[in-house]
Order: structure tokens, then sequence, then C-alpha cells
């Protein structure tokens, strides 16, 4: 559904994604990880086109999409979520929700108008998320948790086929982590189709179907996640040390 093909970013020397490969089958959740700097949050950059990619193609249910611009993207079915959350804190979360899905947000410098429809929408989104009780919250009152699954709800008002999550669980804590991780499976069960970066090695392993590990800037394995835990590669480039912390 979505192939990554020798994707290149530089910045100056520094070869942030240097000719990364691999693909996102449909229906499945796809694990990318790998060390700091790897080049993960670069590459879905240049995936979504926030960034604009030095070489290389990124293609989409057959049809190339690097050069398009990110709304146009967006409109192809495919979405993402920031690392820091994008909440515009004078807002209402249901308010968030909707102003980010129509102006990617870059804007939202107005309270928008809210259409009957559009306000359902955002209901019932914030609805299969479990967080209805915070529809009217102001947004500076949420948790860090709260805020990232306000910016799942906002990325769902565009109905994507694929979206990118850039660390979902990353400083959330354990018990709202289940639930993000949850919903996660639910969506993916109603047919999303689901790339992730994340660095809880424990949520990768037991919600991804294939992993994808980069080290500098290179794709260096692939495959299920069995089979990237014993890679000889991984454990050396980097998860050598996180799972020998969690089996001490
Ligand atoms: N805008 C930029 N300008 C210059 N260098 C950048 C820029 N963005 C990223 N880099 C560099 O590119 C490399 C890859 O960074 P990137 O953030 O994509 O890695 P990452 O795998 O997402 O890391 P982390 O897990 O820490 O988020 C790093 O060396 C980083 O310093």
């Amino acid at each position: 559904m979505l192939e990554v093909r020798n994707l290149c970013k530089h910045y100056g020397g520094v070869k942030a994604v240097d000719g990364a490969s691999f693909t996102v089958e449909k229906g499945s959740i796809t694990a990318l990880i790998g060390p700091n700097g790897a080049g993960k949050t670069t590459a879905f950059n240049c995936i979504s086109r926030t960034a604009t990619p030095s070489g290389g193609e990124v293609w989409l249910d057959g049809e190339r999409i690097d050069n398009l611009r990110p709304h146009k993207i967006t409109a192809k079915g495919l979405s993402r979520t920031f690392q820091i959350s994008r909440n515009l804190s004078d807002m209402t979360v249901i308010e968030n929700v909707i102003v980010q899905s129509k102006v990617h947000g870059f804007g939202g410098l107005f309270r928008p108008a809210m259409s009957r429809d559009e306000k359902d929408k955002a209901m019932s989104i914030l609805d299969f998320l479990g967080i209805t009780r915070i529809a009217f919250e102001d947004g500076h009152n949420l948790s860090y948790g709260q805020k990232k699954l306000m910016d799942l709800a906002a990325l769902l008002m565009s109905d994507p086929k694929v979206i990118l999550l850039d660390e979902p669980a990353g400083g959330v804590n354990p018990s709202l982590m289940e639930e993000i991780v949850d919903r996660i499976r639910a969506l993916n069960e109603k047919g999303m189709t689901v790339l992730i970066v994340e660095h809880n090695m424990d949520l990768i392993m037991r919600l991804s179907h294939k992993v994808v590990v980069m080290a500098q800037g290179r794709v260096i394995c692939t495959g299920t996640p069995d089979i990237v835990r014993k890679d000889a590669q991984v454990l050396d480039a980097y998860l050598g040390g996180v799972l020998e912390e969690e089996e001490a």
C-alpha cells in the first residue's frame, strides 16, 4: 500500500535519510524503529511531505506521492501525527480536532465555524477514542496523553486509509498507553493501515506485524518482531542494550 523507494534527505552534510526503502502492507501495523537520530522522523516528514525529500520516491496505492503537497497527500488518504502535540491551547478539544483537520496545524488563529456534520463526526471519533468527556475542555487542561488522543482524533477526521503515528505513547502514563494501544489495534481491525515510530519496545513487539529497523539513515533489517529481535545487526546497532535491560 505504501512503498518508500531509496528515500534520501540531506541537511547540508548530514544524511538524515540515506537511501531507505521499505513497504507497509495494506491492513498491517508496521513499526519503524531505530536508535536516536536514525532518521525515522525525517522519513515520516518526507513521506507526509512536511519535508522535501532530496531523492527517492514514495508510492501510495500505486500512485507516486512524493511530488504532492501535504494537503493533497492527506486527500489521497495518508495522515500523520507529530511527535510534539500541536494543541492549540485556547480552543476546546472538539475545536482543536476540527481546526487541525482543516488547516493541518499550521494556522488556526481563529475560532472555527463548525458545521453540524463536522461536530457530529468529531464527537463520534472522540467517542470511539473514549474521550467524549473532554470534548469541551480547554486544550491547556489536558494531560500529555489526552493531547496525544486528541491529535489522533484530528487525524481521523480526514478518513485516512493509512496513518503515520510519531511516538504515540511517548511520555504517556502506562494506563493511558494501554488505551492508546487498544485504540490503534481497534483502528487496524477496522481496516486501517498503520505505520508507527515508537521507542517503547514492549509496545512495538506486542502491536506490530512487521518491524523496519533504521540506523544512520538506512534500513538495516525488516521482519516480524520475533525475527528482528534476534537479528545480529539489529542487536548490535540498537536492541541489544534495550533487550538486555528488559531481561535483567
Ligand atoms: N532540520 C534538520 N536540520 C539538520 N539536521 C537535521 C534536521 N532534522 C533532522 N536532522 C538530523 O538528521 C538525523 C536524523 O534525525 P531524525 O530526527 O529523523 O531521527 P529519529 O530517528 O527520528 O530520532 P529520534 O528517535 O531521536 O526522534 C539526526 O542526525 C538529526 O540531527
